[in-house]
């Protein structure tokens, strides 16, 4: 960063340069179709970041917003510390984005599309075409037409395309859309390791399980609004944990759970039992239901603690949300 930039980077309206982006109050609007609603995010640098929804929650319109492909109706925004609009361009000479689905010429080659590319931006951008393309695996395909690629080759080369202007900051909107199993696990690999390298990489989707095998940070969005925000972990930490147990004897085994000092809510599964167990669980409470069903004679088959997932997190918040106050 030079001197002009952390100047710049402090009288930003919405920026202190530490993040890789910070919105505040950002409002856009459609007619009365509020699609992003007063979202306050902070994105701190070299993570993976997940934009979490559901289809028509606003995320596809908040990436819009950031790159400046459409006004904000309110709030203010800034990118590795430029404000945009105001710095939308020196913003952008350093982030990579892709909006939609990844758009190239079908009827050339890989390479010849990374080549039209890289003819709008600085010459280094040439340079890097080879090393992009070895670096989402495909360089053995580049001299293929784009209408021959799969939809990973496409997405690989969207990402391509993304570095061939050695991006501090990626956006991808939905890359894992229209993945194979194995398609996904590529581009999570691949996300991971740009981040290895000190990149920051913002992603939307509304893949809970990919998320949470890609991202470090969230933030859940609904209805154009942050719900939630934070590190998966320390999100995950507020939930309660669940322990399945096979054992004999079920009824008795839960009434002697019931009676037992635990805060357990124990429901009957079929050959056992699901005991819910509050936030903050430690193994040694797990050892204490252990315990308890040994002490009454009811012989345990199977013990299996169950890790929250974002996907119960996200169902316990969301129907948190509907309770009333
Ligand atoms: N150009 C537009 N004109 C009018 N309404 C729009 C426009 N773009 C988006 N919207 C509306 O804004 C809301 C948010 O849409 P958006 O595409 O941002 O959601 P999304 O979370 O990306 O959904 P998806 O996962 O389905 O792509 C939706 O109600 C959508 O209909």
């Amino acid at each position: 960063m030079t001197a002009t930039d952390v100047a710049a980077t402090a009288a930003g309206p919405a920026g202190d340069g530490s993040w890789a982006v910070e919105t505040r109050g950002l409002v856009k609007r459609f007619g009365s179709n509020i699609a992003v609603n007063g979202v306050d995010l902070r994105i701190p640098r070299g993570c993976a970041f997940g934009y979490l929804g559901p289809n028509g929650a606003g995320k596809t319109t908040l990436i819009r917003v950031l790159l400046g492909l459409t006004g904000a109706d309110a709030g203010t925004m800034s990118l590795l510390g430029h404000p945009v609009p105001a710095r939308r361009d020196r913003a952008l000479a350093r982030v990579g984005a892709i909006v939609d689905e990844p758009r190239f010429h079908a009827h050339l080659t890989g390479r010849q599309n990374l080549q039209v590319l890289a003819a709008a931006r600085e010459p280094a951008a040439r340079d890097r075409i080879d090393a992009s393309l070895k670096r989402v695996g495909i360089l053995h395909r580049a001299e293929d037409r784009v209408s021959k690629y799969s939809m990973g080759m496409r997405q690989r080369l969207g990402v391509a395309a993304c570095l061939i202007g050695d991006p501090e900051l990626l956006i991808l909107d939905e890359p894992m859309n229209g993945l194979d199993p194995a398609g996904m696990q590529e581009m999570r690999d691949m996300i991971r390791s740009l981040v290895d390298e000190g990149r920051t990489v913002v992603l939307s989707s509304h893949l809970l399980d990919e998320v949470q095998r890609t991202c470090d940070a969230v933030a859940i969005v609904d209805r154009g609004k942050v719900i939630r925000q934070g590190p998966i972990a320390e999100l995950l930490a507020g939930t309660s944990v669940v322990v399945q147990v096979e054992c004999s004897e079920p009824d008795r085994a839960r009434a002697l759970l019931e009676v037992s000092s635990l805060s357990a809510s124990v429901g009957l599964e079929p050959g056992g039992l699901a005991i819910t167990l509050p936030a903050g669980t430690t193994r040694d409470v797990i050892a204490e239901v252990a315990r308890v069903l040994v002490g009454g004679s009811i012989a345990i088959y199977r013990l299996h603690p169950v890790q929250a997932s974002l996907e119960t997190w996200f169902l316990q918040v969301t129907s948190r949300l509907g309770d009333p106050e």
